[in-house]
């Protein structure tokens, strides 16, 4: 076998008239040389699809990345737009494909799951589909489990992933060796941002060892904290859930007298479930995320702002995300700083029931008033609930799009909606950065709005964070259009 350092290829950029830049993704062809058989798509004699009117998508369709554009701005990014071509790289009964799910639960994984395996049974009259358990070490520790539409029939009214998910034992070559000794050729791998990371450093191995085998990344994250898609499956879900635990809260704090229900979601970066449940439920009166500091004491700061609140209404519901301010509870245990979990994600520490404690210390040392505060945690209970019919239709969309891009040849890429339309996005793009909450943006200034809350910012702070983040934007651009 051959040893020689990894070394990933440069970006296959294409650039076309008036600023039009194609980031595109890697392709079987680019590093198998001898001619590689094409065939026609099997879609063609499939009763459901053949009277479709353009049922092909045109191989030359791109998704712009930026659909807000004036009169003279340049074309900007687009990623290969993703759907079924004429001419496929695998026949049916070639294909041996196997599917992992990896990183923390989420609302839809076994949909995916499902559609997977019935779009490439259904589609391409694919039969072996293999599903490995327990995330990337599955690949190399435990048994696998055959597939079949009959096997994954019900399995997306079910929370959670029948394979199995774990954090931690990414070991490239020996995945790589399970993909080779198997006779894998196409592998769909379904996580967040590290599990992409993951999916990037096994296609480089299978590139560098010569193997016809398509890598696919399934992008999922209940934190919608992946970037260039236009949101994450299951996210949906998880707002909905949500309201559930932030009604309650709500009926708990107004059934008595200065009653405060705190609610915590998840959120380990990025703060959209929060902000998206608070501006739904219109019962939230702060919602506190990790993109937007917050302090406690003195003018402008949180308690003034509720015993403002308790004054005026009798009652509050406050909505943390578990992300948010982590740098308080840090600098009270210093010793737990570096805690990760077995994937090296910073371990969090537990904000609401920090949050109630201080909120009721600071009450009971000013002895201005009693308050009744209820602290809700129905984080996992959030993240393992099947998905709604929105996602599970989202879900069979993002299945239909991985299998049409691997049966194609394309490697190498993670698929998702921009701007609505599904693209094939490469790797780098999805692992690069995080997607946050842009407090400088119109939706968190609604979200403000709706609760009324201080923005924790003098106007001098927001100036210049407003320049950091157009800084941080233009610099990314920059990336984008280079
Ligand atoms: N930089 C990386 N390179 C290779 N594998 C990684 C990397 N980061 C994470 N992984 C692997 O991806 C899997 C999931 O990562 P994790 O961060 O737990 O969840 P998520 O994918 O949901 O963000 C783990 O098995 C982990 O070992
Ligand atoms: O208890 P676990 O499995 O470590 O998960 C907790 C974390 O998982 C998350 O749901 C995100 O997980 P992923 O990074 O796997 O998408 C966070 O919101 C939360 O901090
Ligand atoms: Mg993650």
């Amino acid at each position: 076998m051959d040893n020689s350092p990894m070394t990933a290829p440069d970006p296959k950029i294409i650039t076309g008239d008036f600023g039009y830049v194609l980031e595109d993704v890697p392709h079987l062809s680019d590093y198998i040389h001898d001619d590689l058989p094409t065939h026609p798509n099997p879609l063609q004699d499939n009763p459901a699809y053949s009277v479709v009117k353009q049922y092909f998508v045109n191989v030359d369709d791109t998704v712009a990345q930026k659909i807000v554009v004036h009169k003279d701005s340049p074309r900007g990014t687009h990623f290969r737009r993703a759907g079924p071509r004429q001419k496929v790289y695998f026949e049916s009964d070639e294909v041996h494909a196997c599917i992992v799910t990896c990183g923390g639960l989420c609302p839809g994984l076994n949909t995916v799951i499902r559609e997977i395996v019935c779009g490439l049974h259904h589609m391409y009259g694919v039969t072996r589909v293999l599903g490995i358990e327990g995330g990337y070490r599955g690949f190399y520790a435990r048994n696998t489990i055959s597939l079949t539409p009959k096997v994954v029939n019900d399995i997306h009214k079910r929370g959670g992933t029948i394979l199995g998910t774990s954090r931690g034992g990414h070991d490239t070559s020996k995945i790589v060796d399970s993909i080779q000794d198997r006779g894998i050729n196409q592998v769909y791998i379904i996580g967040g941002d590290g599990t992409q990371k993951g999916a990037s450093v096994i296609f480089e191995e299978i590139r560098r060892r010569g193997l016809k085998v398509a890598v696919a990344g399934i992008p999922k994250t209940i934190d919608n904290d992946i970037p260039v898609i236009d949101k994450s499956f299951g996210f949906d879900s998880a707002v909905e859930e949500a309201q559930r635990a932030i009604r309650a809260a709500h009926v708990e704090s107004e059934s008595v007298e200065n009653g405060i229900g705190l609610v915590k979601l998840m959120g380990r970066h990025s703060g959209f479930i929060a902000m998206y449940a608070t501006l739904a439920s219109r019962d939230v009166d702060c919602c506190l995320i990790p993109e937007s500091p917050f302090y406690l004491e003195g003018h402008g700061g949180l308690f003034e702002y509720i015993e403002h609140r308790l004054k005026e209404n009798g009652h509050m519901v406050i909505v943390v995300a578990e992300g948010a301010g982590q740098e308080y509870l840090y600098e009270n245990t210093r010793n737990l700083d570096h805690k990760q979990d077995a994937s090296g994600n910073k371990q969090l520490q537990d904000v609401g029931f920090w949050l109630s404690q201080k909120i009721k210390d600071h009450c009971s040392k000013q002895q201005k008033m009693t308050i009744n505060l209820k602290y809700i945690d129905p984080t996992y209970m959030i993240r393992a609930i099947p998905s709604n019919a929105s996602d599970n239709v989202y879900c069979t969309l993002l299945a239909h799009s991985a299998i049409h891009g691997a049966m194609a040849g394309y490697t190498g890429f993670t698929v998702g909606p921009v701007n609505g339309r599904h693209a094939y996005i490469p790797f780098h793009r999805i692992t690069e950065r995080q997607n946050k909450v842009v407090i400088t943006d119109r939706m968190w200034a609604r979200c403000l709005s709706s609760t009324n809350q201080p923005s924790f910012f003098s106007p001098k702070q927001l100036l210049e964070k407003k320049a950091e983040e157009e800084s941080g934007e233009n610099h990314m651009e920059d990336l984008a259009i280079k």
